[in-house]
């Protein structure tokens, strides 16, 4: 029977996973490691205008494409949500989401406030929005250090972001602060877990509960 039970339950919906956090407070650590318990877990790549930087790959990190491919797509609706940052546009394809949704995929989203709030506009009923905050600034600024991927100016300008991206923590479904990596990923699997529960991502449940009171 559990065989059988556990086939019923894989016929639900996915959820749209937001993860967003000031820089450098763990969000990529969590992500990958979230993706790489959850075989039926995949991560949004957003399509962008600006060009690649050395080591990034398309497809992979971005879709690059041009202004004119860009702006083809809005026209055709082929995003779910779209940005201009700085000088660039940012877009959330709309096919693989959908497609990955209906089959029972989860869609992870490593975006900020802004393109949460658009994705909560165009997608409520699917989305989990999660906070990353930083034990402590200190913590922060160190952990940004210890990732050796940025210039000082690069530092001192994320971290003179932080604040404001922290402002934004009351528009989100839950908040992890992120001091010990394993404490933080065990909320983070409790999070999946029982929003994966909610009756109305359930599709396989209206035939059970029939089946069940018919004595089957
Ligand atoms: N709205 C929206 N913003 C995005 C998307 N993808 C990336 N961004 C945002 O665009 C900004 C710039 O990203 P990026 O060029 O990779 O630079 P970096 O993250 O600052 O190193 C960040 O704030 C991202 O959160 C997207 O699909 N939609
Ligand atoms: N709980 C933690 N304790 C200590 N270091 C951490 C923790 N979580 C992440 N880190 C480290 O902090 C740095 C920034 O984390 P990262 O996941 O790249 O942040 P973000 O994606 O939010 O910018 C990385 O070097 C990472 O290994």
């Amino acid at each position: 029977m559990s065989e059988k039970l556990n086939a019923l339950k894989e016929n639900r919906r996915g959820l749209m996973i937001v993860l967003s956090s000031p820089s450098g407070a763990g969000k990529t650590t969590l992500t990958r490691r979230l993706l790489a318990e959850n075989e039926n877990m995949t991560m949004s790549v957003s399509a962008t205008t600006r060009a690649p930087r050395p080591g990034e790959t398309d497809g992979k990190d971005y879709y690059f494409m041009s202004k004119t491919q860009f702006s083809d797509m809005v026209a055709k609706d082929d995003f779910l949500e779209h940005a201009k940052v700085f000088d660039n546009f940012y877009g959330t394809p709309r096919g693989p989401v959908e497609t990955a949704l209906e089959n029972g995929g989860d869609v992870v989203f490593d975006i900020d406030w802004q393109g949460a709030q658009q994705l909560a506009e165009a997608a409520a009923n699917d989305l989990v929005k999660i906070f990353i905050l930083p034990p402590n600034m200190q913590e922060l600024e160190s952990r940004l250090r210890s990732r050796a991927q940025d210039s000082d100016t690069v530092i001192a300008k994320r971290m003179s972001k932080a604040e404001t991206e922290i402002s934004h923590w009351p528009e989100y479904d839950y908040v992890i602060v992120n001091e010990d990596v394993e404490t933080a990923m065990s909320e983070l699997r409790a999070i999946v877990a029982a929003e994966r529960m909610q009756r109305r991502r359930q599709f396989w449940l209206s035939g059970f509960v029939k089946t069940l009171i018919s004595g089957g």
